[in-house]
């Protein structure tokens, strides 16, 4: 699904404005009128009603809003401008509002009088501040949103974004309005699927306002969000009469002597996914552990230290591999020259996880290929890049964005809500997930499911956002049944086929 940026939403408004004739109001009233209808849902007629009216045509839509909230009925409404000016259009619905009998309109001037206002209120609508804030918010609007969020006993519906939240980009430092809920127009806003923007956005509502499907169709978004239907398509098909040619063939290389469970972890997942075969590639120490942990994979044994043999030993099976995941659980003592050596050679897609990012991060980023895909959690992200893990999670979808970009390979910058880039920047937010997921190890199953994915012939970007979606879509099936504390990954790479069942059947 698109997600809008705030150039997305003037694109669109122009296009209708000037390609077809469309007078700007026209749009206003289709807002207003269809979040008035939403809202119908969320509170009874007989609330106390507030709409707080902004500057922007945001405050132009509350005053729709307010209209409509009478026309269905509320006979409660209290409509209270925030600011000296309207936007042209806001003004106009202000005119047509006035003439309205059940409606108390203030202009405020005193921050006293908005209070009264507000504490006895039962609902609080926010349309002071839509996607057009551009700066710091601070005064009158500041004062209001800090009131809105002490007021803990009434329901905060925002108007298409929450009073300060930024459309897109950094974690903003001013007040921002806690919604629980928020009505958005026609397409989501980047920020909102993800935290910690997220976090402020409450019950997300999308409502249509009537923008034509050639002008939607023509709006090209930056960021997409990840969704069932989309990874239906995405996933590479069985057929009935196949064989385990079909899915390819896949290697696993990691571990060490203290660290031999994600290399499992990877493992059962890729099989559980599907991969045709397995090779699990480990340190000779626990190459036994391994083998014994599942009859399904075909285990090999190395030593990081002899990269000129190990790479000898395994020369055929790395030649014969369709992908290989790595770095899991490898450790970054003694083996940089293996490391090195096997990923110049290595001609196939590869995922990089754990300690093989900790390894890249002290080489030239130019070794990294297009059909690499890299998965780091912030920490590692600060790594490979320099920056602050804080600089990561408060913007982490530009980050991603520029860094997929630098490094020319699809990136999945793991968290809460995670973002994967392709190499041309194009973000896909993915929304499924829990924070049973929060555990050591979970990492290690989302690489194998990757892995999987492009052995069975999706590309490394599509074996990424699908990879991802399932992952987390397994544990949301798992947390139907049970709490999330005793969900562990193994379980979550055991429940992966039920995941996909949901998604295709
Ligand atoms: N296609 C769409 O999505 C449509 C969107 N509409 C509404 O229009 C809104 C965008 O309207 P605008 O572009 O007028 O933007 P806003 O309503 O967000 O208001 C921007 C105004 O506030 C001022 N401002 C920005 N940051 C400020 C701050 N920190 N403190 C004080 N003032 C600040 C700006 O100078 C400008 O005058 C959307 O959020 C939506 O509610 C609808 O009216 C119609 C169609
Ligand atoms: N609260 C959460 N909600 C959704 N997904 C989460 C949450 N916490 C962690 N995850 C997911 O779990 C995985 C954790 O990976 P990682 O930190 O690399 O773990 P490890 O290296 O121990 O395997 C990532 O895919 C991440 O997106
Ligand atoms: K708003």
């Amino acid at each position: 699904m698109k997600l809008a940026s705030s150039e997305n939403i003037r694109f669109i408004d122009k296009e209708i404005e000037y390609k077809h004739n469309t007078p700007s109001i026209v749009l206003m009233e289709n807002a207003g009128r269809s979040i008035a209808e939403k809202m119908t849902q969320l509170f009874s007629k007989q609330s106390k009603i507030c709409v707080l009216v902004g500057s922007g045509n945001n405050g132009g839509d509350g005053l729709v809003v307010a209209r409509h909230l009478l026309n269905n009925g509320c006979q409660k409404v209290h409509v209270v401008i925030c600011s000296t000016s309207l936007s042209k259009d806001g003004q106009t619905n202000y005119d047509i509002l006035k003439t309205y009998r059940d409606v108390e309109i203030y202009t405020i001037k005193t921050l006293e009088k908005a209070k009264k206002i507000l504490w006895s209120s039962e609902v609080i609508i926010d349309s002071l501040l839509g996607i057009g804030v551009n700066k710091e918010v601070t005064g009158i609007y500041a004062e209001i949103i800090d009131l809105i969020n002490q007021k803990k006993d009434a329901k905060v519906i925002s108007v298409d974004i929450p009073s300060g939240l930024k459309a897109c980009g950094s974690l903003s430092k001013w007040p921002t309005v806690k919604a629980d809920h928020t009505i958005t127009l026609e397409f989501p806003k980047e920020n909102m699927l993800i935290y910690p923007h997220k976090k402020v956005v409450g019950k997300l509502h999308v409502v249509d306002i009537g923008i034509p499907k050639m002008v939607r169709d023509r709006v090209r978004p930056s960021s997409y969000q990840v969704t069932a239907n989309f990874v239906k398509k995405l996933l590479p098909k069985h057929r009935e009469d196949s064989h385990k040619g079909d899915y390819g063939t896949g290697i696993v290389l990691g571990g060490n002597t203290n660290m031999a469970g994600a290399v499992k972890l990877s493992s059962l997942a890729a099989v559980r996914m599907g991969i045709g075969v397995l090779h699990t590639i480990v340190p000779n120490e626990i190459k036994n552990t391994v083998q014994n942990y599942m009859p399904e994979n075909i285990t090999w044994a190395i030593d990081y230290s002899k990269s000129r043999s190990s790479l000898n030993d395994t020369a055929k099976v790395l030649t014969k591999s369709d992908a290989m995941a790595l770095g899991m659980g490898m450790g970054t003592k003694s083996n940089d020259q293996f490391f090195e050596k096997l990923i110049l050679s290595y001609k196939k897609p590869l995922v990089v996880d754990g300690d093989g990012l900790n390894l890249l991060s002290k080489l030239p980023k130019g070794v990294i290929k297009s059909n690499w895909v890299l998965t780091p959690h912030p920490k590692e992200m600060s790594r490979l890049t320099g920056l602050e893990v804080s600089d990561i999670v408060e913007n982490p979808v530009e980050v991603c964005k520029h860094y997929s970009k630098q490094f020319n390979c699809t990136l999945v910058l793991k968290g809460a809500s995670t973002v994967i880039c392709s190499p041309k920047g194009i973000a896909f937010i993915n929304t499924s997930g829990n924070k049973s997921l929060s555990k050591g190890g979970s990492g290690d199953v989302l690489t194998g499911v990757i892995l999987s994915l492009i052995c069975a012939g999706a590309t490394p970007l599509a074996a990424a956002i699908s990879g991802v979606y399932i992952h987390g879509l397994s544990s949301d099936l798992l947390l139907e049944s049970q709490n999330y504390r005793g969900i562990l990954p193994s379980d979550v790479a055991n429940h992966l086929p039920k995941a996909i069942n949901s998604i295709t059947q």
